[in-house]
């Protein structure tokens, strides 16, 4: 008898645009929820967008409630869900970068209520999947979380974000090419089941994003559009995959390990991608991982310990004991020696 089945949980609207941020309501109405929402933010988001939703759904008659996160921890995905309970909302609107989206989702998760993500920055492909991460003793990688039922993506706001932001985005996307290699890696020798669609989805959003490269430009709204089509694509292939599989080998356990030792060091995208460089050595030796150096420096990411801001002998740390993060096999299989990881730094001009 043929038992298998699956679950692909997607966002049903995804409107991303120039000025799009003023439909938030309308994206909001089609999804037939009810309630009023809780539009969680913090201080700068909520300049540049949060007031503008709360104004928003408040002209509709919504009656939206407001509450601001400093960091991402438990405690204030905690406090966004007494606050949701207090006010009796019936869904969550996250307004801003990672953090606050991460924090929206895993609340709306906890009290089973509509997500909507409005991402104020194309930061990771964080800002549209049903992952969630936020750092707990010992873990920094992503959780099955709730799905945004909707992504409204301003590419007007997202263009006006810092730059490096937007830069960590593309980053976080390259970085699919050594995910999905590490993927494969594991089918083969770990028999992890691989879906083929989900592993295609993710390579080939790396591979449009780098024949992109010359759109993703400072100062061009166009460059938010093609990284925000990007992340969604990303997250799609996750949700496909039931994991962040497509887009989270080596190069994420190496972030990872960084969160932990320096955080708040690097962004996110800037450390998977000068990860991918590494892992891709690694995987393939003299030639592939130059592709990925490129791309990066192409669209102005980091390729180096230096421009990540973090010490050589930190990223040599990270890259040894990487793979004790999270039953995740990939290239870095039961660990790399010290010399070893020195040996692809060096060799890739990380360190
Ligand atoms: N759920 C997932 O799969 C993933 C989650 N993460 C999580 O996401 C978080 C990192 O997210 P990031 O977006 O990189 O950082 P972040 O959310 O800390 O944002 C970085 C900074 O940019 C500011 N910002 C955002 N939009 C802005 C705008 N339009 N103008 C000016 N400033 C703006 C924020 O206020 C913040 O100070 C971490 O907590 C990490 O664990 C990271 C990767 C994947
Ligand atoms: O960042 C992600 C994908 O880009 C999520 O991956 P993790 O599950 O490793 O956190
Ligand atoms: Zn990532």
């Amino acid at each position: 008898m043929f038992d298998k089945s699956t679950w692909i949980r997607l966002p049903r609207n995804v409107v991303v645009g120039h000025g799009v941020l003023d439909e938030t309501v309308d994206a909001v109405a089609e999804l037939h929820l009810t309630g009023r929402p809780l539009v969680v933010t913090s201080p700068t988001p909520r300049e540049v967008a949060g007031d503008r939703v709360v104004e928003g759904f408040g002209k509709e008659g919504a009656d939206p409630a407001l509450t601001t996160v400093q960091e991402a921890s438990f405690g204030e995905v905690e406090r966004v869900i007494e606050t949701a309970q207090a006010e009796e909302v019936g869904f969550l609107i996250g307004v801003g970068g990672g953090k606050v989206i991460d924090i929206t989702k895993m609340a709306a998760d906890e009290l089973g209520k509509g997500f909507v993500s409005v991402p104020t920055a194309a930061s990771h492909d964080g800002i549209v999947s049903g992952r969630g991460s936020v750092p707990e003793e010992d873990t920094r990688h992503s959780v099955a979380a709730e799905p945004p039922l909707a992504v409204v993506a301003d590419t007007e706001i997202l263009a006006e974000a810092p730059w490096r932001l937007t830069t960590a985005g593309c980053a976080d996307i390259i970085s699919n090419y050594t995910a999905v290699k590490d993927w494969q890696l594991a089918h083969r020798l770990k028999n992890v089941e691989y879906s083929e669609y989900a592993g295609a989805l993710s390579q080939m959003t790396a591979e449009m994003l780098v024949e992109n490269a010359d759109s993703v430009k400072k100062g061009l709204e166009e460059s938010a559009w093609v990284v925000v089509k990007a992340l969604v694509s990303s997250g799609v292939a996750m949700s496909i995959a039931g994991s962040s599989r497509p887009a989270s080998g080596a190069e994420h356990l190496f972030s990872h390990q960084l969160d932990r030792l320096v955080p708040g060091a690097a962004l996110h995208g800037h450390q998977v991608g000068v990860g991918s460089i590494i892992t891709e050595y690694l995987h393939s030796g003299e030639t592939e991982w130059r592709k990925i150096r490129d791309a990066l420096a192409r669209i102005g990411a980091p390729t180096t310990a230096d421009e990540l801001g973090i010490d050589d002998e930190t990223v040599i740390e990270a890259l040894t004991t990487a793979h004790r993060i999270r039953d995740r096999y990939t290239i870095l299989g039961d660990g790399v020696s010290e010399p070893a990881a020195r040996e692809a730094a060096r060799a890739t001009g990380v360190i």
